[in-house]
């Protein structure tokens, strides 16, 4: 009987494109760069129907010169997208020894926040992910610690030298303190808020971070995700929104 020549690597290969295609359309969705795509799409489909029906050999040619440079552009357009996909593969393969790690700094975190909340410390702490903040090193001190609740108390203590500014932590180490964070200039922000919520929120909109507050005047803890600020967490909401972020 004949095969048609459909070896089981054809199968393996036209599944995998299928899959890959599906999975690029089901993310590009809904995306600024996704009506591009669909006029870039029917414009190459068209124009390769055209060519191929009415036999235009200079357009034939000029599609199979430019076609490479399609992909380029398909990659610039959807830099933000790709690297969206590709930092969650990252996440996602993350080891259990990686996840491990992960829940002892949020223990530590939390347990930190507890502390300075109940002995009104003023708290910022930055947990940073795939984006990396130069500033903050800049303008800081190193220490590249391991990180511990009772190094963070100790950070935040009152009156001692590292106390002003943030901390960032990057995996289980507690990189930099004292360190200046940029300021949002959003004109969201509740009344009583000031810099140090300001300095929690300017972050968040330019990294990736996770940032940790802890007021010092009323104690109250917040996260800063993204360019908006989560309020009003006692330690137990915290350690589980931490946790739904991260791990
Ligand atoms: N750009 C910044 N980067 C890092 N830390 C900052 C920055 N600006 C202010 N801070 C920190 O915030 C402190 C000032 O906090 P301020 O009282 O203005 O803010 P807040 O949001 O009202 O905080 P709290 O509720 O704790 O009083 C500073 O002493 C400093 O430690």
């Amino acid at each position: 009987m004949r095969s048609y020549g459909l070896t089981l690597s054809w199968v393996v290969e036209i599944l995998i494109i299928a899959v890959v295609i599906y999975q690029v359309w089901k993310l590009l969705q809904g995306t600024r760069g996704v009506q591009v795509l669909t006029g870039l799409l029917i414009v190459l489909v068209v124009l390769t129907l055209f060519s191929a029906v009415l036999h235009l050999r200079v357009v034939t040619e000029l599609i199979r010169l430019f076609s490479p440079s399609f992909f380029v552009a398909l990659v610039v357009l959807f830099q933000p997208e790709l690297r969206q996909v590709l930092a969650e593969v990252g996440r996602r393969s993350v080891t259990s020894s990686g996840r491990q790690q992960q829940a002892e700094v949020i223990e530590h975190i939390v347990n930190a926040a507890e502390i300075c909340q109940r002995e009104r410390f003023g708290v910022l702490i930055s947990m940073e992910r795939e984006d990396l903040y130069r500033p903050a090193r800049d303008t800081g001190t190193l220490l590249d610690a391991k990180l511990s609740a009772d190094l963070l108390v100790t950070v935040f203590y009152p009156r001692t030298p590292l106390h002003d500014g943030g901390v960032v932590i990057r995996d289980n180490r507690l990189v930099v303190a004292a360190a200046v964070f940029p300021l949002s200039e959003t004109d969201r922000l509740e009344r009583p808020l000031g810099l140090r919520h300001r300095a929690a929120l300017g972050l968040s909109e330019m990294t990736d971070a996770i940032v940790v507050v802890v007021s010092e005047e009323t104690g109250a803890i917040s996260i800063a995700l993204e360019g908006k600020l989560e309020r009003h967490f006692d330690p137990n909401r915290l350690r589980a929104r931490l946790t739904e972020i991260l791990v």
